[in-house]
């Protein structure tokens, strides 16, 4: 279910504004002028439907903050908006305990605003490990980032964190401290970035010297960002999204570069980096099939390419389903590929020639019309090292499979 939003804003034309945002994030805003509207509303529904409030520090009938209490002791992580930058309203704002402050100064407010409400959704499933052995330093960090919503997790030192980090494959940034038991911080980092990159692991460092000095040791031993206590919330919080957006945007970058645009399966590319990755030798017993759509060109032709690109994206999909367990990829047009690792050749046949008939049984609608498709089939089950190699046997054996009347696997007799 969509997550709700409270909006509560005194202008009707930010309000309009702020509930667009919201709904561009996919959520669900609940608006409201006045903080009498907003306790009304948010009495409609349980508090669990709601993912945070944007909340106006100045409402006609809540001049001093007390439209954030409201939010805040419902449990709502709140983001508040302000008419001002004054130091006095922006000291008032941060003596509670907010998710993050506003003020309406531009148009880039709005920008910011969607992230965080995009970021605060997402935060939910990633995992953040704070390294300081001094707890006071540590628990002042953690209550920063509980308002976010990220999973957290507390090591006193590097031994811990390292056990910590083995765990939770979710975590994706490491803010440490100059104070670590076991090790000094910067080795301990250095140590890091041989097990994890940069675009996977975000480390930050916080450094209490005065001097430069460490926290350009922090970035030369392998740290993504460095924070120079004393540290202000907007700064701490402002650093730790963007170390996030930009390893999200790296993964967003990564997975399009690996899959095939049209169906979503992993391209040519990503097919032989993945396989080669998995194994150093290939196994002795393994099996590739190379799959090629018949007389696919007669279906672009009789239907379009538009009915093309849907048969298309069917036959990827029943390919995704039906070797979920192995390394599959559209090579291009209409030919797709599957490798079999530990296969033996008549469990290879089988798990092919099961799909062959799903292919041939399955009706593809488009535009209301029924389009039927088949594949042949080019089947090498020779014991290679050499994935190019058996590549092209499973070409040869295409060919055949074509040749002889399409609709058809291409084995070699043993
Ligand atoms: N709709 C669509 N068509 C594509 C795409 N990529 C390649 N094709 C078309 O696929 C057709 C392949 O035709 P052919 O190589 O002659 O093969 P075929 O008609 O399947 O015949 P056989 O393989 O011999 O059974 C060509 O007309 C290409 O234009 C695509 O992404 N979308």
């Amino acid at each position: 279910m969509q997550k709700k939003v409270l909006v509560v804003e005194q202008s009707t034309h930010s309000l309009a504004l702020m509930s667009k945002l919201v709904r561009n994030a996919g959520l669900n805003p609940v608006g409201a002028n006045s903080l009498t509207e907003a306790e009304f509303k948010f009495r409609q529904s349980t508090p669990e439907e709601y993912l945070c409030a944007i909340v106006d520090y100045r409402l006609p009938d809540a001049r001093h903050g007390e439209a954030l209490d409201f939010t805040i002791n419902a449990f709502l992580p709140t983001i508040a908006v302000t008419d001002s930058n004054d130091a006095s309203t922006r000291n008032a704002v941060l003596a509670r305990q907010v998710v993050d402050y506003i003020p309406k100064e531009n148009g880039q407010i709005y920008d910011y605003l969607s992230r965080l409400l995009v970021r605060l959704e997402k935060n939910k499933k990633v995992g953040v490990l704070v390294i300081d052995a001094f707890r006071h330093s540590r628990q002042t960090m953690v209550a920063l980032l509980k308002r976010h919503h990220f999973i957290i997790y507390e090591a006193l030192g590097a031994k811990e964190a390292i056990d910590i980090l083995d765990l939770h494959a979710h975590i994706q940034l490491v803010i440490l401290a100059d104070s670590i038991e076991d090790q000094p911080s910067t080795a301990f980092i250095a140590n890091l970035r041989k097990e994890y990159s940069k675009e996977e692991l975000a480390i930050i460092g916080v450094s209490e010297h005065e001097s430069g000095l460490l926290s350009a040791h922090y970035i030369k031993s392998g740290a993504n960002d460095v924070l120079r206590k004393p540290y202000c919330y907007e700064e701490f919080m402002c650093r730790i999204t963007q170390n996030l957006e930009l390893i999200d945007n790296v993964k967003t970058i990564r997975e399009a570069a690996n899959k095939d645009f049209l169906t979503g399966l992993p391209n040519r590319r990503h097919f032989f980096y993945s396989v080669n990755h998995s194994f150093k030798n290939l196994p002795a017993k393994q099996a590739l099939a190379l799959l090629d759509l018949d007389y696919f060109k007669a279906i672009n032709d009789t239907y379009g390419h538009d009915a093309g690109d849907h048969v298309l994206k069917h036959v990827a999909q029943l390919i995704a389903q039906a070797f979920d367990d192995v390394y599959v990829a559209r090579f291009g047009g209409e030919e797709f590929c599957v490798y079999l690792p530990q296969f033996s050749p008549e469990k290879a046949f089988i798990r092919l020639e099961k799909f062959r008939k799903l292919v041939e049984g399955s009706v593809i609608v488009f535009d209301n019309i029924e389009i039927n498709v088949t594949t042949s089939i080019g089947l090498s089950t020779r014991p290679s090292h050499n994935i190019e190699a058996l590549l092209s046997d499973a070409d040869k054996l295409l060919y055949e499979a074509k040749a002889n009347g399409r609709n058809q696997i291409g084995v070699r007799d043993n």
